[in-house]
């Protein structure tokens, strides 16, 4: 059954349940036309960045099924266009179950195969183009701040946007139906050859409304052909010690190979799937040292992840 979609997709209200969808179907059907033309329109979006978006080249990914990172091959069902899926999402988001596996309860670690669908991938690698910059790194108390030592990437803070707001509203349901609005903005982030992000918390201590989970979602793992695929750029936890059977290795999602001798764990990044994390302590205090991540050099081609943070409390822009 399709999730109601709110009217405005980035206001991040809670949507309403499946069971009082009736009315408001019909009131989305009247407003098809009204929400497809505002989709062709510019975006105001957050602080800094404006622009204008819709005639981005449409990157045909097709279903893999066969558990290896890379990109996306031998298709099921058709790939839509991004002008389809933006007026599909912009009536009502999609039905998706995606397969969990928990991977550890202390730390909370899920990892889920095919978060995002092929089609989703396209239109979110499209839709970051024109909003690449390189990523900031936060330090302590500071603000924002640029060390390629510590971070070398180009992160795409994405905008209003019908499939994005789908994509929020999947993410807040998949944690006990939070409100959208403590959801940063989603964010693309882009690594070539050598790029990487040293370990660090996605929390740190001092942060006012801290960020208590993180998604990671791998959108591209691709290489110079087709057929090639990226190699490294697994998101290392070094500080994990939990043990996980052997079929995590075999499934191809955890790289049982990893050469940096720091043990932990390391997820490969298979496209489409994601690792969810929990910042916090089971008792709500954060952060778990378990949680301190890397995201490993990346060896060859590129990888582009899609990070998700939920914050404590409503967000607000300006927040660091
Ligand atoms: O690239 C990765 O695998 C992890 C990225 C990450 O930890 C982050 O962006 O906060
Ligand atoms: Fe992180």
């Amino acid at each position: 059954m399709a999730t109601s979609k709110p009217s405005n997709p980035k206001s991040k209200t809670q949507k309403q349940p499946a069971s009082a969808l009736a009315p408001i179907t019909l009131l989305g059907l009247a407003l098809i036309p009204l929400l497809t033309f505002s989709y062709l329109q510019p975006r105001v979006i957050s602080n800094q960045v404006k622009s204008l978006y819709g005639s981005q080249p449409i990157i045909a990914y097709t279903q893999n099924n066969n558990h290896h990172h890379g990109t996306l091959s031998n298709s099921t069902s058709p790939i839509q266009t991004n002008e389809q899926l933006a007026a599909e999402y912009s009536h009502s988001c999609p039905s998706h179950a995606p397969k969990t596996h928990i991977f550890s309860l202390d730390p909370l670690i899920i990892y889920v195969e095919n978060y995002l669908t092929p089609s989703e991938i396209s239109y979110l690698l499209s839709l970051a183009v024109p909003y690449y910059r390189p990523s900031p790194v936060s330090k302590g108390y500071t603000l924002e701040a640029y060390d390629t030592e510590i971070r070398s990437s180009m992160s795409a803070v994405l905008p209003d946007d019908p499939v994005v707001a789908c994509i929020e509203q999947r993410s807040v349901d998949f944690q006990g139906f939070m409100p959208c609005s403590r959801l940063e903005d989603i964010q693309v982030v882009k690594y070539a050859v050598g790029d990487h992000f040293r370990p660090h918390f996605d929390w740190f201590s001092g942060m006012a409304n801290p960020r208590i989970s993180t998604f990671f979602v791998y959108l591209a793992c691709d290489g110079a052909t087709e057929e090639e695929e990226c190699q490294g750029g697994a998101t290392q936890f070094p500080h994990f010690e939990g043990a996980f059977s052997k079929l995590w290795c075999d499934s191809g999602f955890v790289d049982c190979e990893d050469d940096s001798g720091v043990g932990g764990v390391a997820f490969k990044p298979v496209v489409g799937n994601a690792v969810f994390w929990s910042n916090l302590y089971a008792n709500g205090t954060a952060g778990h040292p378990g949680v301190w991540h890397a995201g490993m050099p990346v060896k060859r081609g590129r990888k582009v992840g899609l990070n998700i943070f939920t914050r404590r409390e409503t967000w607000v822009p300006e927040q660091k």
